[in-house]
C-alpha cells in the first residue's frame, strides 16, 4: 500500500505529464492539467453560467494585483455567489488538480492573485452581505467580499469603527489572507490581533469555523490557533468566506499634525524616543523630503519638503493635551518643526487620505510606472540603522525611491517605480530591496510586515525562516491541501 506521502509526490509526477487541450488560445503548458470543456460545464452546473467567465478582458483583469508582477491570467473566472458555491467550486477543482486562486479586489502588492500556473480564478466579491454587528459587544461578521471602506461606511451611525486601513479599499477577507494593516496600527494592532473568528472552506470543500461556529471573544484558549494560520496564509490553504472582527469605539478626541525634521535619523529617533516613553500615540508615519515633494504635487499640499513624521494623538482634552506637550518635547529635542495641525474632520480626513494616496503620488512623477516596495519590519530600537542604511544604498544606486511608512509600527516601505522599458532601474529596485530586506532580517527583523510573501519573497522567507521552518510549513500546507491546489507558487519556493 503506498504511503500517502508517496501517493502525494506520485500524483505531482503525473500531473506533470497531463495536460490537455486547453481553453485559452494562448495557454503554455502547465504543471497542472487544464481546464478542460467539461469541468467548464460542471462549473457551470455549481454557479450558472452566468458566473463563468473564459473572456480575455475577465481573466486579465483577474491576472494581476497592484504590484509590479507581469500579468499572468487564469484560464478563467468563477464568481461565487455562496459558500455552497465555494465548498463545491474547490472540491471539484481539487478532485481535477485544477489551481484555484482566491480572489478578493486584487489590490494586493505581491503578485498574490497571479495565476502563473494556470487554473481558477474564484472571485468572491458577489459574497458582499455584512451579516452581523454586535454594538455591544464591539465586534461584527462579513462576508468575504466586504471592503473595509463598505464596512466603516455601514457602521457610521453606530459610532464604532473598523480601523485597520491599508491604503486601498480592499476586501476584508483578502486583508485577512495577507495579514494587513496600515496607518492605525500603532493603536490597534494589525489584522493578526482584530480577527475572532473565520469560516475558511478547504481545497476538499469542508466548510469550518476556525474557533467554533459562532464563536466571537476577544480571547479563547480553546485549542489551536486556527484563526491565525489562516491569517496571512495568501490563499495557499483554503478559502476564507467570512470573518468576525473587533470593532472599536470612536475616540472622543483626536488631533492630527506634521512636523518637519533636518534630517531622516532625526525623524526616526524621534519615533523611537516617543515609544520608549510609553505615549500611547494612535498614529506615527514617516514621509521623506521625495515622498513629501510628491505628496505636495498631488493632493496639492504645501508641507515643508524635508523628512516629516505624520502623528495622531488620541484620548480625551485632558490626556491628548499632556500627549501633545510631551511629544512637543520630545521633537523639540530633536529639532523638530512647530506642528502643522489638522484639527478639524475634514482637514483630518484629507491629510490621511493624502498619505493613503503616496503611492498614487509617487507613481504621478513617473506615469505609466507601477509600485515595487519594500515592507521591512524591525525592532523599533533597530529603525533609525535600517532606515539611514536603505537610503544611503538608495541614494548610491542613483534611482529614485520614496522612504514612507509605519514607522511607529517599525514596518516602513522603500518605494521604487518599475517600468518594463526601464530595465536597469526595474533590475537596480529588484536588486536593492533584497539588499534592504536582508540588512532588516539581520537586524532581527522580517522581510515583510504586512504586503506578504506573494510571488517575489519567497527566498527570503526561506532566509528568514530557515530550511526547518519552511519544511514544516508546507507540512502544515500538506495538510490542508494535499493536492496543492490552493494558489500554487505563491509563499513557497
Ligand atoms: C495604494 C495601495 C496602498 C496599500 C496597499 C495597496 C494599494 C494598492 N496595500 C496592499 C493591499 O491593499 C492589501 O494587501 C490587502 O490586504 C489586499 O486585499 P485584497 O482583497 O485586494 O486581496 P487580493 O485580491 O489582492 O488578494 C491578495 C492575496 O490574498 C488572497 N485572498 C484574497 N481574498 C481571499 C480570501 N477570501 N480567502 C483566501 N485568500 C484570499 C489572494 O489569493 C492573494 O494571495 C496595503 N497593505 C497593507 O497591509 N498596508 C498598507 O498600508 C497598504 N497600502
Ligand atoms: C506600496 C506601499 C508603499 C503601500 C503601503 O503599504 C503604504 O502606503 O503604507
Ligand atoms: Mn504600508
Amino acid at each position: 500500500m503506498f504511503s500517502k506521502r508517496f501517493a502525494v509526490q506520485l500524483q505531482s509526477c503525473v500531473r506533470q505529464f497531463c495536460t490537455t487541450k486547453c481553453l485559452t488560445a494562448n495557454a503554455q503548458a502547465f504543471e497542472y492539467p487544464s481546464v478542460s470543456s467539461k469541468l467548464v460545464k460542471e462549473l457551470q452546473g455549481i454557479v450558472g453560467q452566468s458566473n463563468v467567465s473564459t473572456a480575455e478582458a475577465v481573466r486579465e483583469q483577474h491576472g494581476h494585483d497592484e504590484s509590479y508582477h507581469k500579468s499572468s491570467p487564469p484560464e478563467l473566472v468563477v464568481f461565487a455567489e455562496n459558500v455552497e458555491h465555494v465548498s463545491h467550486v474547490a472540491k471539484l477543482c481539487n478532485n481535477n488538480n485544477i489551481p484555484l486562486i482566491p480572489f478578493g479586489t486584487g489590490t494586493g502588492l505581491e503578485g498574490g492573485i497571479n495565476a502563473i500556473k494556470g487554473g481558477v480564478c474564484l472571485d468572491l466579491n458577489k459574497m458582499n452581505n455584512i451579516l452581523a454587528v454586535n454594538q455591544e459587544d464591539f465586534d461584527c461578521t462579513v462576508e468575504a467580499g466586504v471592503s473595509r471602506q463598505t464596512l466603516n461606511s455601514y457602521l457610521r451611525d453606530t459610532g464604532l469603527v473598523f480601523p485597520i486601513d491599508p491604503g486601498a479599499d480592499a476586501s476584508l477577507c483578502g486583508m485577512c489572507a495577507t495579514s494587513a494593516s496600515g496607518t492605525n496600527a500603532v493603536r490597534y494592532g494589525t489584522m493578526r490581533e482584530n480577527v475572532l473568528n473565520l469560516e475558511v472552506v478547504l481545497p476538499d470543500g469542508r466548510v469550518f469555523d476556525t474557533a467554533g461556529k459562532g464563536r466571537r471573544t476577544k480571547k479563547t484558549s480553546a485549542g489551536y490557533n486556527l484563526t491565525n494560520l489562516f491569517v496571512g496564509s495568501e490563499g495557499t490553504l483554503g478559502i476564507i468566506t467570512k470573518a468576525t472582527l473587533r470593532l472599536y469605539g470612536i475616540p472622543e478626541c483626536t488631533a492630527s499634525a506634521v512636523c518637519s525634521f533636518p534630517s531622516v535619523k532625526n525623524a526616526v529617533d524621534t519615533t523611537v524616543n516617543i515609544l520608549q516613553c510609553g505615549i500611547q500615540m494612535a498614529r506615527i508615519e514617516f514621509l521623506d523630503e521625495v515622498a513629501i515633494d510628491a505628496f505636495n504635487k498631488y493632493s496639492k499640499y504645501d508641507m515643508k519638503v524635508a523628512p516629516s513624521l505624520f502623528m495622531e494623538f488620541t484620548g480625551n482634552e485632558g490626556t491628548l493635551a499632556k500627549q501633545v506637550d510631551l511629544v512637543s518635547e520630545i521633537v523639540n529635542m530633536n529639532e523638530g518643526s512647530d506642528f502643522k495641525w489638522a484639527e478639524e474632520a475634514e482637514e483630518k480626513n484629507r491629510l490621511w487620505k493624502a498619505r493613503h494616496d503616496i503611492v498614487y503620488a509617487c507613481m504621478a512623477l513617473q506615469p505609466g510606472s507601477k509600485p515595487y516596495s519594500t515592507d521591512v519590519c524591525v525592532p523599533i530600537s533597530r529603525l533609525p540603522d535600517v532606515i539611514v542604511r536603505s537610503k544611503e544604498l538608495i541614494d548610491a544606486a542613483g534611482i529614485i525611491g520614496f522612504t514612507l511608512g509605519h514607522v511607529g509600527d517599525g514596518n516602513f516601505h522603500n518605494l521604487f517605480l518599475i517600468n518594463d522599458d526601464m530595465p536597469d532601474q526595474k533590475a537596480k529596485a529588484i536588486k536593492l530591496s533584497k539588499q534592504i530586506a536582508k540588512i532588516a532580517q539581520e537586524l532581527d527583523g522580517t522581510c515583510t510586515g504586512e504586503h506578504g510573501i506573494g510571488l517575489g519573497k519567497k527566498e527570503l522567507l526561506l532566509r528568514e525562516i530557515g530550511e526547518e521552518g519552511l519544511e514544516i510549513m508546507k507540512q502544515v500546507k500538506s495538510t490542508f491541501d494535499p493536492n496543492n491546489i490552493m494558489n500554487p507558487g505563491k509563499v513557497f519556493v
